[in-house]
């Protein structure tokens, strides 16, 4: 039977509790889509894709690559999955996530900065090692687990190979950042149409706290970056990833890559699906700039903090950084 229990976002009017202060909503002003962001085709010549990635990475600090050898359909079945997945009541997400250990975040139930919530709904879960995280995932929809494996599967694969290329771009040894890379989190967001894009907000700028971010990002538009004191909207270009530039990179690299500065917007049309998925290292994992970028005229720019301690002093999810740091993520990865 179908469901028509009306949900959060079925409103014709944004709830007071949606809306951002003015410093931080996107207002009436229209963000131009960005043509200049590359687009980086990973059947390209070895070093002509590591020049346009560490370019990409310098400037924006973010890229989107094509030809990156993934079936369409591996990437389309999984969108329909989580739209599945977000299409379910949400106190049976909810339950699900509690029982399993994975993180829901309603949009009701993530109080965010300046007070207001998220225009989304979001789910949050450890994807690596596969076989230890695929016993706390969803169980609903029946065919979520073999349609995310095998997605997963793949993004870890095109992780390493956007990692190897990243280190060798930045002169580092072979297996630098793959072999750091040990944590994937899946984070996967639903934002529904809203009835004043200008009020709302899907995520807060923000920087990602991991070496790389793989963002499949649907066939809608939200995603913005944040450039010489301007917004620029990430085009949606078909079968693509976007990759993002993590703060742990930043500070490996000594400041040569930049994390990229980004938020997402809402649209009136068309829900939004996206999923990202954060490559990180182990909490444990000291994270300092490579030794071997560094001279007397270069010297490292950030401290070496744990990535624990930096996810904390960040509290980098919000009130599950505990549960997602300390909880299911340590008791996979020790
Ligand atoms: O959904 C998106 O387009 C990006 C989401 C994001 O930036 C995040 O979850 O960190
Ligand atoms: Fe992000």
């Amino acid at each position: 039977m179908e469901n028509h229990r009306s949900r959060w976002f079925d409103v014709q009017s944004v709830p007071k509790s949606h809306i951002f202060s003015h410093e931080d909503r996107p207002g009436k002003e229209p963000v131009p889509v960005c043509r200049t962001i590359p687009i980086v085709d990973l059947g390209l010549q070895r070093l002509e894709m590591v020049r346009k990635i560490i370019e990409a990475s310098r400037e924006f600090g973010l890229f989107q690559v094509i030809n990156h050898g993934m079936e369409e359909s591996v990437i389309v079945e999984a969108i329909r999955v989580f739209k599945e997945l977000f299409s379910m009541p949400a106190e049976e997400i909810l339950k699900e996530a509690n029982e399993s250990g994975w993180v829901y975040m309603g949009s009701t139930s993530h109080g965010t900065k300046g007070g207001a919530n998220l225009w989304r709904d979001n789910i949050k879960h450890p994807c690596h090692p596969l076989e230890e995280c695929m016993k706390h995932w969803p169980r609903n929809p029946t065919r979520y687990r073999e349609v995310i494996e095998r997605y997963i599967v793949e993004i870890r694969r095109l992780s390493l190979r956007v990692l190897e290329l990243i280190s060798e771009g930045l002169g580092l040894e072979e297996g630098y950042l793959g072999g750091i890379s040990q944590v994937q989190i899946l984070t996967a967001s639903n934002y529904p149409p809203c009835p004043d894009p200008s009020l709302t907000l899907g995520v807060l700028k923000h920087v990602d706290h991991s070496l790389i971010t793989i963002l499949a990002q649907g066939n809608a538009r939200g995603l913005q970056v944040f450039k010489d004191g301007k917004w620029l909207g990430v085009e949606v270009v078909p079968n693509a990833f976007v990759v993002n530039i993590g703060s742990q990179l930043e500070i490996i690299s000594n400041g040569k890559l930049r994390g990229a500065e980004h938020r997402v917007v809402t649209n009136q049309e068309v829900a939004r699906t996206t999923i990202a998925t954060f490559i990180n290292p182990v909490p444990d994992c000291i994270i300092q700039p490579a030794e071997v970028l560094l001279t007397n005229s270069n010297p490292a720019l950030y401290p070496p903090l744990s990535f624990r301690e930096f996810v904390n002093a960040n509290k980098a999810f919000g009130p599950h950084t505990d549960a997602l740091q300390n909880g299911v993520i340590s008791k996979i990865s020790s």
